[in-house]
């Protein structure tokens, strides 16, 4: 579940007074998600169809955000969501405030969109994510803010390093001889010179909403940076194109999301050459956050604990297929 955080009906009542939305009618807190406590709030404002109703998300950051990136993540949402993408934009309170503080918290109101997350997806969906992804790509070419992406090689390595050598074996065998044997050639031969702009770089299927065959919305920026583009495509191909435990990888669905996304945003061919190794990056880059979190979340937290071990298998099947895994590039 991820609502950390009790909010009173009154205090719920007062902060949303605070915007231009109309009185709260309803507040349902939502079980899906990790790292932030999320509400459903329907009030009395007007919605899509001009009736009393109008539905938001109120987040309330708990883990992992640095509040002083706040305004590149709401900005880039609004950034987006200006330019036809289909993201929620923030919604400002009367001050014209994009985040406010309650409880020495930071919350935001936010557009409620519609959809459903699926766990497997079709190849349908994974072309509209590759249009989506390739959307956003180009919509932010023209965001002006930067944030540096704190996620990168050595940020894995630090990370595996607190965690230490004995626990990591502690979790599984497979999984320290994979991080021995894989980061130091991420670390001697992460690439320095392609293309960067502005990434998600955490599009997971539960960070995107579909109806049908269309996306309806990408959600939780929260990870966004600056960093390399063709990263943010070995990001989401690490996440969509196999079985959520990582044995089997569905070649339909990847060439589903690469035509697509190479569809509006072409790859050039130093990015195409070096999609092997960014995607054996991506998935390091969630088997580093995900053994942190194994081992450093008590048993007893509500923070919901994800397997490392998903992401090894993705690294071992990209580590055997190289570029053939990116084959309608190749
Ligand atoms: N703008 C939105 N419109 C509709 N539902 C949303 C929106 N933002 C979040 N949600 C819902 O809240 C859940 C958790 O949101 P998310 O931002 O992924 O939280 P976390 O950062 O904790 O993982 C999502 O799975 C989705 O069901
Ligand atoms: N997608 C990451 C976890 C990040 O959590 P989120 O709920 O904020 O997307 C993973 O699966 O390891």
């Amino acid at each position: 579940m991820a609502v950390y955080t009790h909010l009173s009906a009154e205090t719920l009542g007062d902060l949303i007074a605070e915007y231009d939305v109309g009185e709260v009618i309803s507040a349902k807190g939502i079980a899906e998600g990790i790292s932030n406590s999320n509400w459903l709030i329907e009030t009395t404002g007007k919605n899509g169809a001009g009736d009393a109703g109008a539905r938001f998300i109120l987040t309330m950051y708990e883990y992992r955000i640095n509040v002083q990136q706040l305004p590149f993540f709401l900005n880039l949402l609004d950034h987006l969501a200006a330019k036809g993408c289909p993201v929620p934009a923030t919604i400002h309170d009367r001050e014209g405030n994009a985040y406010r503080e309650l409880d020495g918290k930071c919350i935001a109101l936010i557009e409620f969109l519609p959809g459903v997350s699926v766990d497997r997806p079709t190849p349908q969906q994974a072309r509209a994510v590759g249009e989506a992804l390739a959307q956003i790509h180009v919509a932010s070419a023209d965001f002006p803010m930067q944030r540096k992406n704190d996620l990168r090689p050595a940020d894995w390595r630090k990370l595996f390093d607190q965690c230490g050598d004995g626990a990591i074996a502690a979790i599984n065998s497979d999984l320290a001889q994979s991080v021995s044997k894989h980061m130091p050639q991420l670390l001697l031969e992460w690439p320095t010179d392609l293309p960067v702009g502005t990434i998600h770089a955490d599009l997971f299927p539960d960070n995107v909403l579909v109806l049908g065959d269309q996306v309806s919305a990408l959600i939780d920026f929260y990870f966004a940076c600056t960093d390399f583009v063709a990263y943010d495509l070995a990001v989401t191909h690490a996440a969509w194109c196999f079985t959520p435990d990582g044995r089997e990888f569905n070649r339909d669905i990847s060439n589903a999301l690469i035509e697509a996304y190479s569809s509006i945003c072409a790859l050039s061919e130093p990015e195409i050459a070096a999609l092997p190794i960014l995607a054996k990056g991506a998935a390091m880059r969630f088997i580093a956050t995900r053994t942190y979190d194994w081992i450093n979340t008590p048993a007893d937290a509500l923070v919901m604990r994800k397997d490392p071990m998903d992401y090894v298998r993705r690294l071992h099947h990209y580590d055997a297929l190289g570029g053939s895994a990116f084959s309608p590039l190749a």
